[in-house]
């Protein structure tokens, strides 16, 4: 699998993400800066989290703007694979490549603690290692998770199979306490129509190892390992 991350000015995950990469591909991913072009032949381009230029205007928004995610919207018109967590998946949102946006959390403070992630869709190429409905932990760090979508985009979001993960109790029920950001119908991350772009608030890629307290998040590089494993 070919794969780059792409880092701005403020983001922090790249190293995490790149572990997790090269831990499930055994192919240490190309680290590209906002000024670098993307280069041909990709598989999978990811947005790491973080606090791209500081947070201004809103999370992502400036980073957004930057001249490679012009590259990143061809990328992805073409079908290529985006995945953006954290302030990566707020990246995305502000690019037009997702719906809804990323409010503060509920609570108006930054949380950062672990949640449980519930798989709303599975075989796509970020999910195909999971059963529908499996239950997973993953930490979380973040001021502006709070999904917000309006009825219209949610219903469709959910009539096509887009919710990718739900924020869970330990029963894996979908409950208000579960839900800490605040987040709409509990949604932790979605999907594109075509399943080839994905993002998601909850950081998979610090759960990959035992080193790091477990590897619940694994499956998602596995996932990914898989569907370019010809590549
Ligand atoms: N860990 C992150 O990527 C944080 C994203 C963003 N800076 C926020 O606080 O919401």
């Amino acid at each position: 699998m070919k794969a780059a991350i792409v880092t701005f000015p403020g983001t922090n995950r790249e190293r995490d993400m790149r572990v997790a990469l090269k831990r499930a591909t055994g192919r240490d991913p190309l680290m590209l800066f906002h000024r670098d072009a993307l280069p041909q032949g990709l598989d999978l381009v990811v947005l790491p989290g973080g606090f791209s230029y500081g947070d201004y205007l809103r999370c992502g928004a400036m980073a957004a703007q930057s001249p490679i995610m012009r590259d990143v919207k061809d990328f992805a018109a073409k079908g290529g694979h985006v995945l953006g967590v954290c302030n990566g998946f707020q990246i995305l949102i502000e690019a037009g490549l997702l719906p809804g946006g990323l409010l503060r959390n509920r609570t108006l403070r930054f949380l950062s603690m672990d949640c449980t992630l519930r798989v709303e869709r599975a075989g796509t190429a970020f999910t195909s290692r999971w059963q529908k409905g499996a239950t997973f932990r993953a930490p979380m760090a973040h001021g502006d998770g709070n999904y917000f979508a309006d009825d219209a985009t949610l219903d469709r979001l959910e009539g096509e199979g887009l919710v990718a993960f739900r924020y869970v109790d330990e029963r894996g029920e979908a409950t208000e306490a579960a839900n800490r950001n605040g987040s709409v119908r509990n949604i932790a991350g979605i999907l594109s129509p075509n399943l080839r772009v994905c993002g998601l608030m909850p950081h998979p890629e610090d759960l990959v190892d035992d080193l790091m307290g477990g590897t619940d998040g694994l499956p998602m590089f596995e996932s990914l390992a898989e569907a370019f494993a010809a590549a």
